[in-house]
Protein backbone atom coordinates (compact mmCIF):
# COMPACT_ATOMS: atom_id res chain seq x y z
CA UNK A 1 0.00 0.00 0.00
CA UNK A 2 1.08 3.62 -0.56
CA UNK A 3 2.58 5.61 1.82
CA UNK A 4 0.42 8.63 1.41
CA UNK A 5 3.50 10.74 3.23
CA UNK A 6 5.01 10.09 -0.03
CA UNK A 7 1.84 10.03 -2.15
CA UNK A 8 0.69 13.52 -0.65
CA UNK A 9 4.33 14.96 -1.11
CA UNK A 10 4.37 18.14 -1.96
CA UNK A 11 5.90 18.81 -5.33
CA UNK A 12 5.85 22.80 -6.07
CA UNK A 13 7.13 25.12 -2.97
CA UNK A 14 3.52 25.88 -3.26
CA UNK A 15 2.22 23.01 -1.66
CA UNK A 16 3.89 23.39 1.34
CA UNK A 17 1.74 23.90 4.20
CA UNK A 18 2.35 26.44 7.01
CA UNK A 19 6.25 28.00 6.84
CA UNK A 20 5.37 30.50 4.44
CA UNK A 21 8.20 32.84 5.36
CA UNK A 22 10.70 30.00 4.78
CA UNK A 23 9.34 28.66 1.95
CA UNK A 24 9.43 32.70 0.28
CA UNK A 25 13.22 32.45 1.93
CA UNK A 26 14.68 29.34 -0.03
CA UNK A 27 12.93 30.80 -3.05
CA UNK A 28 14.35 33.94 -3.36
CA UNK A 29 17.76 31.78 -2.16
CA UNK A 30 17.51 29.90 -5.56
CA UNK A 31 16.55 32.66 -7.67
CA UNK A 32 19.37 34.55 -7.19
CA UNK A 33 22.25 31.86 -6.41
CA UNK A 34 24.07 33.20 -9.10
CA UNK A 35 24.72 36.86 -7.35
CA UNK A 36 25.70 35.37 -3.90
CA UNK A 37 26.83 31.15 -4.32
CA UNK A 38 25.87 30.62 -0.49
CA UNK A 39 25.03 27.27 0.90
CA UNK A 40 21.45 27.09 2.50
CA UNK A 41 21.10 24.96 5.96
CA UNK A 42 17.23 24.72 6.40
CA UNK A 43 16.73 22.99 10.09
CA UNK A 44 13.99 22.28 12.13
CA UNK A 45 12.24 19.15 13.67
CA UNK A 46 11.77 16.31 11.95
CA UNK A 47 8.61 15.62 9.68
CA UNK A 48 7.88 19.64 9.28
CA UNK A 49 8.59 19.29 5.52
CA UNK A 50 12.74 20.19 4.47
CA UNK A 51 13.34 17.26 2.60
CA UNK A 52 9.68 18.14 0.97
CA UNK A 53 10.78 21.50 0.43
CA UNK A 54 14.30 21.26 -0.86
CA UNK A 55 12.79 18.38 -3.76
CA UNK A 56 10.06 21.05 -4.24
CA UNK A 57 12.16 23.92 -4.98
CA UNK A 58 14.06 21.95 -7.42
CA UNK A 59 11.14 21.08 -9.13
CA UNK A 60 9.94 24.40 -9.49
CA UNK A 61 13.65 25.66 -10.54
CA UNK A 62 13.91 22.80 -13.22
CA UNK A 63 16.81 21.67 -11.33
CA UNK A 64 17.91 18.27 -11.39
CA UNK A 65 18.66 17.08 -7.51
CA UNK A 66 21.54 15.18 -6.29
CA UNK A 67 20.78 13.33 -3.12
CA UNK A 68 23.65 12.74 0.00
CA UNK A 69 21.92 10.42 1.97
CA UNK A 70 23.84 9.99 5.23
CA UNK A 71 23.44 5.78 4.32
CA UNK A 72 25.76 6.94 1.47
CA UNK A 73 29.62 7.60 2.27
CA UNK A 74 29.67 11.40 1.70
CA UNK A 75 33.78 11.40 1.64
CA UNK A 76 35.42 14.49 0.24
CA UNK A 77 35.89 13.42 -3.33
CA UNK A 78 32.27 12.91 -3.17
CA UNK A 79 31.44 16.27 -2.13
CA UNK A 80 33.56 18.20 -3.70
CA UNK A 81 32.51 16.89 -6.76
CA UNK A 82 29.17 17.18 -6.62
CA UNK A 83 28.90 20.73 -5.48
CA UNK A 84 33.03 21.97 -5.32
CA UNK A 85 34.13 23.72 -7.62
CA UNK A 86 35.37 21.21 -10.00
CA UNK A 87 30.82 21.02 -10.09
CA UNK A 88 31.25 24.83 -11.24
CA UNK A 89 31.56 24.69 -15.26
CA UNK A 90 29.27 20.99 -15.05
CA UNK A 91 27.39 20.99 -18.86
CA UNK A 92 25.95 17.47 -17.88
CA UNK A 93 22.89 18.60 -15.31
CA UNK A 94 20.17 18.62 -17.88
CA UNK A 95 18.57 21.99 -16.75
CA UNK A 96 18.46 24.59 -18.71
CA UNK A 97 20.93 27.05 -16.59
CA UNK A 98 23.27 24.26 -15.23
CA UNK A 99 22.07 23.98 -12.41
CA UNK A 100 21.82 21.06 -9.89
CA UNK A 101 20.48 21.35 -6.85
CA UNK A 102 22.78 19.09 -3.71
CA UNK A 103 20.77 17.98 -1.23
CA UNK A 104 22.46 17.21 1.92
CA UNK A 105 20.05 14.98 4.83
CA UNK A 106 21.35 14.49 8.16
CA UNK A 107 23.98 17.69 8.02
CA UNK A 108 23.85 17.83 11.73
CA UNK A 109 25.23 14.30 12.03
CA UNK A 110 28.92 14.82 10.13
CA UNK A 111 31.57 12.88 12.16
CA UNK A 112 34.81 13.15 10.75
CA UNK A 113 35.49 9.46 10.60
CA UNK A 114 31.90 8.24 9.46
CA UNK A 115 31.79 10.42 6.63
CA UNK A 116 35.33 10.41 5.64
CA UNK A 117 36.54 13.90 5.73
CA UNK A 118 33.03 14.99 4.56
CA UNK A 119 32.28 17.47 7.35
CA UNK A 120 35.79 19.32 6.32
CA UNK A 121 34.97 19.16 2.74
CA UNK A 122 31.58 20.67 3.51
CA UNK A 123 32.90 23.18 5.15
CA UNK A 124 35.54 23.84 2.04
CA UNK A 125 32.89 23.60 -0.60
CA UNK A 126 30.65 26.11 0.95
CA UNK A 127 33.47 28.54 0.85
CA UNK A 128 33.40 27.93 -3.17
CA UNK A 129 30.57 26.38 -3.99
CA UNK A 130 30.07 25.22 -8.07
CA UNK A 131 26.30 24.28 -7.65
CA UNK A 132 23.73 25.21 -4.73
CA UNK A 133 23.51 23.10 -1.94
CA UNK A 134 20.93 22.99 1.08
CA UNK A 135 22.09 21.34 4.10
CA UNK A 136 18.98 19.43 5.99
CA UNK A 137 19.33 19.52 9.72
CA UNK A 138 17.61 18.96 13.06
CA UNK A 139 19.76 20.20 15.19
CA UNK A 140 20.88 23.22 14.06
CA UNK A 141 23.42 23.46 17.43
CA UNK A 142 25.18 19.90 16.55
CA UNK A 143 26.57 21.24 12.99
CA UNK A 144 30.32 22.71 13.49
CA UNK A 145 30.05 26.43 14.42
CA UNK A 146 32.50 27.29 10.88
CA UNK A 147 30.04 25.74 8.84
CA UNK A 148 26.70 27.36 10.48
CA UNK A 149 28.75 31.26 9.91
CA UNK A 150 29.62 30.31 5.99
CA UNK A 151 25.55 29.08 5.34
CA UNK A 152 22.34 31.17 4.99
CA UNK A 153 20.43 29.93 7.64
CA UNK A 154 16.87 29.29 7.15
CA UNK A 155 14.48 27.40 10.26
CA UNK A 156 11.30 25.59 9.49
CA UNK A 157 8.95 25.74 12.25
CA UNK A 158 6.45 22.81 13.36
CA UNK A 159 3.43 23.22 11.51
CA UNK A 160 0.63 24.54 13.06
CA UNK A 161 -2.51 21.93 14.17
CA UNK A 162 -4.61 24.96 11.59
CA UNK A 163 -2.41 24.32 8.94
CA UNK A 164 -2.35 20.42 9.20
CA UNK A 165 -5.88 20.18 9.51
CA UNK A 166 -6.39 21.35 5.68
CA UNK A 167 -3.66 19.08 4.68
CA UNK A 168 -5.35 15.94 6.05
CA UNK A 169 -8.27 17.91 4.33
CA UNK A 170 -7.18 17.24 0.99
CA UNK A 171 -5.67 14.05 1.27
CA UNK A 172 -9.41 13.01 2.67
CA UNK A 173 -11.08 14.39 -0.40
CA UNK A 174 -8.33 12.61 -2.54
CA UNK A 175 -9.14 9.59 -1.31
CA UNK A 176 -12.73 9.91 -0.83
CA UNK A 177 -12.92 9.52 2.51
CA UNK A 178 -15.42 10.85 4.75
CA UNK A 179 -14.44 12.62 7.96
CA UNK A 180 -15.80 14.41 10.90
CA UNK A 181 -14.54 17.38 11.16
CA UNK A 182 -13.57 17.33 14.94
CA UNK A 183 -11.51 14.10 13.86
CA UNK A 184 -8.83 15.98 11.64
CA UNK A 185 -8.76 18.43 14.37
CA UNK A 186 -8.19 15.55 17.13
CA UNK A 187 -5.01 13.99 14.64
CA UNK A 188 -3.68 17.54 14.34
CA UNK A 189 -3.74 18.21 17.82
CA UNK A 190 -2.03 14.81 18.58
CA UNK A 191 0.85 15.43 16.43
CA UNK A 192 2.08 18.06 17.94
CA UNK A 193 3.63 20.21 14.89
CA UNK A 194 4.64 17.00 12.37
CA UNK A 195 2.86 16.67 9.81
CA UNK A 196 4.70 13.70 8.70
CA UNK A 197 3.21 12.30 11.61
CA UNK A 198 -0.53 13.49 11.39
CA UNK A 199 -0.49 11.78 7.86
CA UNK A 200 1.14 8.71 8.96
CA UNK A 201 -2.18 8.35 11.63
CA UNK A 202 -4.34 9.57 9.35
CA UNK A 203 -3.71 6.88 7.19
CA UNK A 204 -3.90 3.90 10.14
CA UNK A 205 -7.02 5.22 10.74
CA UNK A 206 -8.60 5.57 7.74
CA UNK A 207 -7.50 1.60 7.48
CA UNK A 208 -9.74 0.51 10.20
CA UNK A 209 -13.03 3.23 9.93
CA UNK A 210 -15.34 4.10 7.20
CA UNK A 211 -15.93 7.15 8.21
CA UNK A 212 -13.05 9.03 10.57
CA UNK A 213 -14.70 9.54 13.86
CA UNK A 214 -12.99 11.71 16.85
CA UNK A 215 -13.53 8.41 18.81
CA UNK A 216 -11.27 6.74 16.10
CA UNK A 217 -8.82 9.26 16.88
CA UNK A 218 -9.25 8.56 20.08
CA UNK A 219 -8.57 5.18 21.10
CA UNK A 220 -4.81 5.24 20.44
CA UNK A 221 -4.39 4.98 24.28
CA UNK A 222 -1.13 6.02 24.60
CA UNK A 223 -0.76 9.53 23.33
CA UNK A 224 -4.45 10.27 25.37
CA UNK A 225 -3.16 9.75 28.20
CA UNK A 226 -0.54 11.92 27.80
CA UNK A 227 -2.94 14.35 26.39
CA UNK A 228 -3.55 16.69 29.91
CA UNK A 229 0.34 16.82 30.26
CA UNK A 230 0.95 19.16 27.71
CA UNK A 231 -1.41 21.78 29.44
CA UNK A 232 0.32 20.68 32.68
CA UNK A 233 3.79 21.87 31.30
CA UNK A 234 2.75 25.03 29.79
CA UNK A 235 0.62 25.52 33.18
CA UNK A 236 4.49 24.89 35.11
CA UNK A 237 6.92 26.51 32.89
CA UNK A 238 4.76 28.98 31.19
CA UNK A 239 1.17 30.26 32.74
CA UNK A 240 0.63 29.47 35.99
CA UNK A 241 1.43 30.40 39.66
CA UNK A 242 3.17 28.04 42.01
CA UNK A 243 -0.08 27.33 43.70
CA UNK A 244 -1.76 26.79 40.46
CA UNK A 245 0.63 24.64 39.00
CA UNK A 246 0.09 22.41 41.74
CA UNK A 247 -3.48 22.22 41.91
CA UNK A 248 -3.23 21.24 37.76
CA UNK A 249 -0.94 18.12 39.13
CA UNK A 250 -3.83 16.97 40.31
CA UNK A 251 -5.73 16.49 36.78
CA UNK A 252 -3.20 14.77 35.06
CA UNK A 253 -3.16 11.19 35.27
CA UNK A 254 0.41 10.22 35.50
CA UNK A 255 2.82 8.61 38.78
CA UNK A 256 4.90 11.52 40.35
CA UNK A 257 7.92 9.83 38.94
CA UNK A 258 6.39 10.27 35.52
CA UNK A 259 5.34 13.71 35.50
CA UNK A 260 9.21 14.10 37.12
CA UNK A 261 10.62 12.74 34.37
CA UNK A 262 8.03 14.60 32.08
CA UNK A 263 9.50 18.16 33.80
CA UNK A 264 12.78 17.16 34.00
CA UNK A 265 13.04 16.21 30.25
CA UNK A 266 11.40 19.63 29.21
CA UNK A 267 12.37 21.97 31.51
CA UNK A 268 15.50 23.41 29.46
CA UNK A 269 13.17 24.09 26.77
CA UNK A 270 11.54 26.97 28.06
CA UNK A 271 14.03 27.93 31.40
CA UNK A 272 17.52 29.05 31.00
CA UNK A 273 20.60 29.96 33.48
CA UNK A 274 19.90 30.73 36.84
CA UNK A 275 16.11 29.94 36.60
CA UNK A 276 17.24 26.91 35.21
CA UNK A 277 19.70 25.71 37.98
CA UNK A 278 16.97 26.19 40.65
CA UNK A 279 13.98 24.18 38.81
CA UNK A 280 16.46 21.43 39.04
CA UNK A 281 17.24 22.38 42.45
CA UNK A 282 13.61 21.32 42.80
CA UNK A 283 13.89 18.34 40.76
CA UNK A 284 16.32 16.95 42.96
CA UNK A 285 14.47 17.14 45.73
CA UNK A 286 11.70 15.90 44.26
CA UNK A 287 13.78 12.60 43.89
CA UNK A 288 14.63 12.65 47.24
CA UNK A 289 11.16 12.26 48.52
CA UNK A 290 10.56 9.43 45.94
CA UNK A 291 13.06 7.16 46.90
CA UNK A 292 12.15 7.81 50.21
CA UNK A 293 8.81 6.54 49.13
CA UNK A 294 10.38 3.82 47.49
CA UNK A 295 12.27 3.02 50.39
CA UNK A 296 9.64 3.18 52.82
CA UNK A 297 6.44 2.47 50.63
CA UNK A 298 4.58 5.03 52.28
CA UNK A 299 3.21 6.77 49.52
CA UNK A 300 1.92 10.11 51.77
CA UNK A 301 4.94 11.54 50.93
CA UNK A 302 4.18 11.27 47.07
CA UNK A 303 2.91 14.49 47.67
CA UNK A 304 6.21 16.48 48.52
CA UNK A 305 7.50 15.18 45.33
CA UNK A 306 4.66 16.47 43.40
CA UNK A 307 4.79 19.99 45.26
CA UNK A 308 8.89 20.68 44.01
CA UNK A 309 8.20 19.32 40.58
CA UNK A 310 4.85 21.33 40.59
CA UNK A 311 5.07 24.09 42.34
CA UNK A 312 8.57 24.53 42.86
CA UNK A 313 10.10 24.41 39.12
CA UNK A 314 7.03 26.90 38.59
CA UNK A 315 8.18 29.16 41.32
CA UNK A 316 11.63 29.08 39.40
CA UNK A 317 10.44 30.92 36.67
CA UNK A 318 12.29 34.06 36.08
CA UNK A 319 10.07 36.39 33.83
CA UNK A 320 7.24 35.97 30.75
CA UNK A 321 7.49 32.77 28.89
CA UNK A 322 5.51 33.00 25.31
CA UNK A 323 5.10 31.00 22.78
CA UNK A 324 4.56 27.49 21.83
CA UNK A 325 7.25 25.01 23.31
CA UNK A 326 7.41 21.50 21.30
CA UNK A 327 7.55 19.27 23.94
CA UNK A 328 8.24 15.63 23.94
CA UNK A 329 8.06 12.70 26.34
CA UNK A 330 10.47 11.29 28.42
CA UNK A 331 11.95 8.04 27.55
CA UNK A 332 14.46 6.20 27.67
CA UNK A 333 15.65 6.27 24.26
CA UNK A 334 15.61 10.22 24.62
CA UNK A 335 17.94 9.75 27.70
CA UNK A 336 20.75 7.65 25.70
CA UNK A 337 20.93 10.70 23.00
CA UNK A 338 21.90 12.98 25.59
CA UNK A 339 25.20 13.00 25.76
CA UNK A 340 27.44 12.77 23.08
CA UNK A 341 29.34 9.62 23.14
CA UNK A 342 25.62 7.75 22.99
CA UNK A 343 24.69 10.12 19.88
CA UNK A 344 27.88 8.47 18.47
CA UNK A 345 26.56 5.37 19.60
CA UNK A 346 22.95 5.93 18.51
CA UNK A 347 24.67 7.00 14.98
CA UNK A 348 26.39 4.24 14.72
CA UNK A 349 23.44 1.67 15.11
CA UNK A 350 21.18 4.08 12.92
CA UNK A 351 23.96 3.79 10.00
CA UNK A 352 24.18 -0.16 10.55
CA UNK A 353 20.25 0.23 10.11
CA UNK A 354 20.41 2.08 7.38
CA UNK A 355 22.86 0.13 5.08
CA UNK A 356 20.90 -2.99 6.09
CA UNK A 357 17.62 -1.59 5.26
CA UNK A 358 17.92 1.09 2.77
CA UNK A 359 16.40 3.49 4.64
CA UNK A 360 17.52 6.98 5.85
CA UNK A 361 19.57 7.40 8.94
CA UNK A 362 16.94 9.38 10.17
CA UNK A 363 14.24 6.62 9.76
CA UNK A 364 16.33 3.69 11.28
CA UNK A 365 16.54 6.30 14.33
CA UNK A 366 13.37 7.56 14.87
CA UNK A 367 10.78 5.25 13.29
CA UNK A 368 13.30 1.80 14.37
CA UNK A 369 15.48 2.40 17.07
CA UNK A 370 12.66 3.20 19.70
CA UNK A 371 11.12 0.14 18.35
CA UNK A 372 14.33 -2.11 18.69
CA UNK A 373 15.23 -0.34 22.02
CA UNK A 374 12.05 -1.69 23.40
CA UNK A 375 11.67 -5.22 22.14
CA UNK A 376 15.27 -6.08 22.90
CA UNK A 377 15.20 -4.00 26.85
CA UNK A 378 17.74 -5.35 29.27
CA UNK A 379 17.77 -8.60 26.44
CA UNK A 380 14.84 -10.04 28.70
CA UNK A 381 13.32 -11.26 24.68
CA UNK A 382 16.61 -13.17 23.83
CA UNK A 383 15.96 -14.32 20.47
CA UNK A 384 15.02 -10.84 19.42
CA UNK A 385 18.49 -9.87 20.59
CA UNK A 386 20.25 -12.31 19.16
CA UNK A 387 18.20 -11.61 15.66
CA UNK A 388 19.17 -7.73 15.54
CA UNK A 389 22.60 -7.98 16.76
CA UNK A 390 23.07 -10.73 13.68
CA UNK A 391 21.00 -8.40 11.50
CA UNK A 392 22.91 -5.38 12.06
CA UNK A 393 26.30 -6.93 12.84
CA UNK A 394 26.14 -4.99 16.16
CA UNK A 395 29.10 -5.35 18.25
CA UNK A 396 28.61 -5.83 22.35
CA UNK A 397 28.98 -1.82 22.82
CA UNK A 398 26.24 -1.43 20.61
CA UNK A 399 24.02 -4.24 21.48
CA UNK A 400 24.50 -3.37 25.53
CA UNK A 401 23.54 0.40 24.03
CA UNK A 402 20.60 -0.53 22.27
CA UNK A 403 19.58 -2.63 24.94
CA UNK A 404 20.40 -0.58 28.27
CA UNK A 405 22.55 -3.79 29.39
CA UNK A 406 26.05 -3.49 30.95
CA UNK A 407 28.26 -4.49 27.88
CA UNK A 408 30.65 -6.77 29.67
CA UNK A 409 27.60 -8.84 31.09
CA UNK A 410 28.31 -12.40 29.59
CA UNK A 411 24.20 -11.94 28.64
CA UNK A 412 25.41 -9.49 26.17
CA UNK A 413 28.90 -11.07 25.01
CA UNK A 414 26.97 -14.73 24.22
CA UNK A 415 24.32 -12.71 22.64
CA UNK A 416 27.46 -11.45 20.18
CA UNK A 417 28.69 -14.72 19.90
CA UNK A 418 25.52 -16.31 19.20
CA UNK A 419 24.07 -13.58 16.59
CA UNK A 420 27.89 -14.08 14.82
CA UNK A 421 27.31 -17.84 14.70
CA UNK A 422 24.04 -17.51 13.06
CA UNK A 423 25.78 -14.84 10.77
CA UNK A 424 28.25 -17.37 9.30
CA UNK A 425 25.79 -19.91 8.96
CA UNK A 426 23.79 -17.71 6.97
CA UNK A 427 26.51 -16.86 4.83
CA UNK A 428 27.42 -20.77 4.43
CA UNK A 429 23.94 -21.62 3.50
CA UNK A 430 23.97 -18.51 1.21
CA UNK A 431 26.86 -20.39 -1.04
CA UNK A 432 29.47 -17.70 0.72
CA UNK A 433 28.05 -14.71 -0.68
CA UNK A 434 28.14 -12.08 1.69
CA UNK A 435 25.56 -11.62 4.13
CA UNK A 436 22.54 -9.59 3.04
CA UNK A 437 20.66 -9.13 6.47
CA UNK A 438 17.33 -10.42 5.84
CA UNK A 439 16.24 -13.27 7.64
CA UNK A 440 13.26 -15.49 7.80
CA UNK A 441 11.04 -15.46 10.85
CA UNK A 442 11.35 -16.52 14.18
CA UNK A 443 7.32 -18.17 13.99
CA UNK A 444 8.80 -22.01 13.63
CA UNK A 445 6.06 -23.50 11.56
CA UNK A 446 4.64 -20.18 10.42
CA UNK A 447 8.43 -19.92 8.90
CA UNK A 448 6.71 -20.74 5.42
CA UNK A 449 4.39 -18.08 5.41
CA UNK A 450 7.65 -16.00 4.76
CA UNK A 451 7.18 -17.10 1.20
CA UNK A 452 3.78 -15.58 1.38
CA UNK A 453 5.22 -11.85 2.14
CA UNK A 454 4.68 -9.84 -0.58
CA UNK A 455 7.09 -7.47 0.11
CA UNK A 456 9.91 -8.79 -2.18
CA UNK A 457 12.10 -10.56 0.37
CA UNK A 458 10.06 -13.67 0.17
CA UNK A 459 12.62 -14.91 -2.45
CA UNK A 460 15.90 -14.57 -0.70
CA UNK A 461 17.76 -17.75 0.44
CA UNK A 462 18.78 -16.67 3.79
CA UNK A 463 14.65 -16.68 4.71
CA UNK A 464 14.47 -20.01 3.11
CA UNK A 465 17.35 -21.51 4.83
CA UNK A 466 16.23 -20.52 8.32
CA UNK A 467 12.84 -21.22 7.73
CA UNK A 468 13.31 -25.21 6.64
CA UNK A 469 16.48 -26.14 8.93
CA UNK A 470 14.45 -26.40 12.27
CA UNK A 471 16.64 -28.30 13.58
CA UNK A 472 17.97 -27.27 17.13
CA UNK A 473 15.24 -25.16 18.05
CA UNK A 474 17.51 -22.23 17.60
CA UNK A 475 15.23 -19.44 15.91
CA UNK A 476 15.68 -18.38 12.59
CA UNK A 477 16.90 -14.58 12.57
CA UNK A 478 13.76 -12.54 12.67
CA UNK A 479 12.78 -10.44 10.42
CA UNK A 480 11.34 -6.99 12.18
N1 LIG B 1 5.12 21.65 5.49
C1 LIG B 1 4.63 20.59 4.85
N2 LIG B 1 3.78 20.73 3.82
C2 LIG B 1 3.27 19.66 3.20
N3 LIG B 1 3.58 18.38 3.51
C3 LIG B 1 4.41 18.17 4.52
C4 LIG B 1 4.98 19.26 5.24
N4 LIG B 1 5.75 18.76 6.21
C5 LIG B 1 5.68 17.44 6.11
N5 LIG B 1 4.86 17.06 5.11
C6 LIG B 1 4.49 15.68 4.79
O1 LIG B 1 5.34 14.85 5.58
C7 LIG B 1 6.24 14.11 4.77
C8 LIG B 1 7.61 14.22 5.38
O2 LIG B 1 8.11 15.52 5.25
P1 LIG B 1 9.65 15.81 5.06
O3 LIG B 1 10.42 14.55 4.78
O4 LIG B 1 9.81 16.90 4.10
O5 LIG B 1 9.98 16.30 6.50
P2 LIG B 1 11.36 16.73 7.06
O6 LIG B 1 11.17 17.99 7.78
O7 LIG B 1 12.42 16.70 6.01
O8 LIG B 1 11.62 15.61 8.12
P3 LIG B 1 12.98 14.86 8.54
O9 LIG B 1 13.81 15.87 9.23
O10 LIG B 1 12.50 13.81 9.43
O11 LIG B 1 13.59 14.33 7.28
C9 LIG B 1 6.12 14.72 3.38
O12 LIG B 1 6.28 13.73 2.41
C10 LIG B 1 4.72 15.28 3.37
O13 LIG B 1 3.82 14.25 3.03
Amino acid sequence: MTDWTEKYRPSSLSEIRGNNKARDQLREWAETWDDHRDTVIVHGSPGVGKTSAAHALANDMGWPTIELNASDTRTADVVEKLAGGAAKNQALTGSADGRQLVIMDEADNLHGNVDRGGSKAITDVVKDAGQPMVLIANEFYDMSKTLRNNCETIEFRDVYARSIVPALRHICKEEGIEYEKAALRAIADKNDGDLRSAVNDLQAIAETSERLTEDDVNVTGERDRTSGIFEFLDAVFKEEDPQSALQQSYDVDETPDDLLNWVEDNVPKDYEGAELATAYDFLSNADKWLGRVRATQDYSMWRYATDNVAAGVAASRDGEKGGRTRYGPPSYWRKLGSSKANRRKRDYVARKIAETEGVSMSTARREMMPFLAAMTHHCKNREMTVAMTAKYDLDAEHVSFVTGSGKDTNKVQNIVEEAQTLREKAAVEHSGGAFEGSFGSQRGDDAADASDDSDGQAADPAVEASGDDGDDGQAGLTDF
